[in-house]
């Protein structure tokens, strides 16, 4: 959460006893943190507020002078019928719950219900309309596949259709204070797509990033939640913890699947209760900052397997999105060849290179286990090593080579399969010779010199065998 009022449209309190209203507000924003509260005591005029403000909730009294809660709730239904509307009355009487719920109420309390009734009945309805929000701004966004602010974007190089539904998806639940989820290989820009989430968030604190693999669980509540003075041997002054750092901006916990189940308990009750405690302090304090996660890991599966908690891996995937790996944009390596080129050229001092036709064909044909961030070195170590005005392929090549092999090997280093092991007839060797060529060419879009690498041959040995194919 920011220091951005919540949630960010109004819950609108309508009862005729004004003591009761401000009672009422006090105990939302004191046990629910719901602050943006608007009171009316005048049954004649909710239904002008509800067509000036954008309301998502009403809290509504029955027995009230002029028009009843009842009929109320009827019209609102009718005009508004996005607007969540929960049932608050002195009234303890099953019929009169029943007609409310049919009428289209989302709840209904009674005054003297335990205050945790009340302000977790308000929490939910707040969420529905949160989520029904999103939902719609997402299904517009996604229809339109338009962006309202695509400079938020700006420094992620890509034309690909996935990685923009991805954009409309961030850009729609930016401003939501649940906690976004990012997964995706290493490389593949999560942190780019983060920062995006934050620009569009609103808030106009930090973006904070920690990274959280391989800390401790006392090294990770000191980092996050900082500590008073004398909470161990040591600790001379005040820290204020990356929570604090990040108030009214974002905090972004990088490689969260690395984080210890301790740590996880942590975590989740950060993100449920909104609340923290600095280490060696008995004084609460207010999370007050977006938070975002990412991980390469396959958190689904560490669930599975009992390594990752699966109450933190749902309160985390409400909204999540997976970046695909490069291999599967292989569109975009034009794209960023380019742009990797500029960036390097100017970086190192020199003229930005032309680079030789059928390269971007090359590197499609490779699989990128290190992603963009492979790719951008790759670019960089040519561009520092060549001198011509043309970029030479040697670079590429002789990396691609040198890193091939994982390739070849399915993700996590298992060995390399025989392809024909499941075979119950072998193919011959130029019935298998062929299917190798006709997949080289088709793998280098036609390019002989290109398919000729991949096959381990000449190109004047390929082009022989492509004659031979013909005939
Ligand atoms: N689409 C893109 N356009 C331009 N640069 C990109 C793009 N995607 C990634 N990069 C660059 O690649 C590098 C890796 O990106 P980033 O750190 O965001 O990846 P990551 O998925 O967070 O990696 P890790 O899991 O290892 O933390 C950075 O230098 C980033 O600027």
């Amino acid at each position: 959460m920011s220091d951005a009022i919540y949630p960010n449209f109004p819950v609108l309190l309508v009862d005729d006893e004004p003591d009761w209203l401000s009672s009422l507000a006090l105990t939302l924003e004191s046990r629910g943190r719901i602050s943006n509260i608007l009171t009316c005591s005048d049954s004649l005029q909710v239904m002008d507020i509800l067509e000036k403000v954008s309301t998502g909730v009403v809290m509504l009294d029955l027995t009230m002078p002029h028009v009843s809660g009842e009929q109320l709730l009827e019209r609102i239904a009718e005009r508004h019928p996005e607007v969540a509307v929960i049932v608050v009355s002195g009234l303890n009487q099953v019929e009169t719950v029943v007609r409310c719920m049919k009428l289209g109420a989302f709840d209904y309390c009674i005054k003297t219900d335990e205050e945790d009734r009340i302000v977790g009945s308000v929490l939910r309805a707040v969420r529905m309309v949160e989520m029904r929000r999103e939902y719609q701004e997402l299904a517009g966004r996604l229809v339109s596949r338009e962006l309202r602010h695509p400079e938020a974007f700006s420094s992620i190089v890509t034309a690909d259709r996935a990685m923009l539904d991805i954009f409309s998806y961030v850009e729609a639940v930016a401003k939501s204070p649940q906690p976004l989820l990012i997964t995706g290989e290493s490389g593949v820009g999560k942190e780019l797509v983060a920062r995006a989430a934050h620009i569009l968030s609103g808030c106009r604190g930090k973006l904070v990033t920690v990274n959280v693999a391989g800390l401790d669980d006392t090294v990770f509540s000191d980092t996050l939640f900082g500590h008073v003075r004398g909470a161990f041997t040591g600790a001379e002054q005040v820290r204020r913890g990356m929570i604090e750092e990040a108030a009214g901006g974002t905090l972004f916990l990088d490689e969260i699947g690395d984080l210890s189940i301790p740590s996880q308990v942590k975590l989740l009750r950060l993100l449920q209760e909104g609340e923290y405690f600095p280490l060696g302090s008995d004084l609460p304090k207010s999370l007050k900052a977006r938070i975002i996660v990412a991980t390469h890991q396959n958190l689904a599966e560490k669930e599975g397997s009992g390594a990752f908690r699966r109450d933190l891996y749902f309160r985390l995937r409400t909204h999540r999105v997976h970046i695909p790996p490069l291999r599967e944009r292989t569109g975009d390596i034009p794209l960023l060849l380019e742009h990797f080129l500029a960036e390097a050229a100017q970086t190192l001092g020199k003229k930005k290179p032309t680079h030789p036709k059928g390269l971007a064909q090359y590197l499609a044909t490779y699989c990128f286990p290190g992603n963009i961030r492979e790719l951008k070195a790759m670019v960089f170590d040519a561009v520092s090593v060549h001198r011509d005005r043309m970029l030479s392929m040697d670079s590429f090549i002789q990396s691609i080579e040198r890193l091939q092999y994982q390739c070849s090997t399915p993700a996590g280093g298992a060995t390399r399969q025989n392809p024909f092991a499941g075979f119950d007839e072998l193919p011959t060797f130029t019935d298998a010779a062929a299917f190798l060529v006709m997949e080289a060419m088709e793998r280098a879009s036609g390019n002989q010199t290109l398919a000729a690498r991949l096959l381990g041959i000449s190109q004047p040995a390929l082009s022989k065998r492509l004659k031979l194919l013909k005939e």
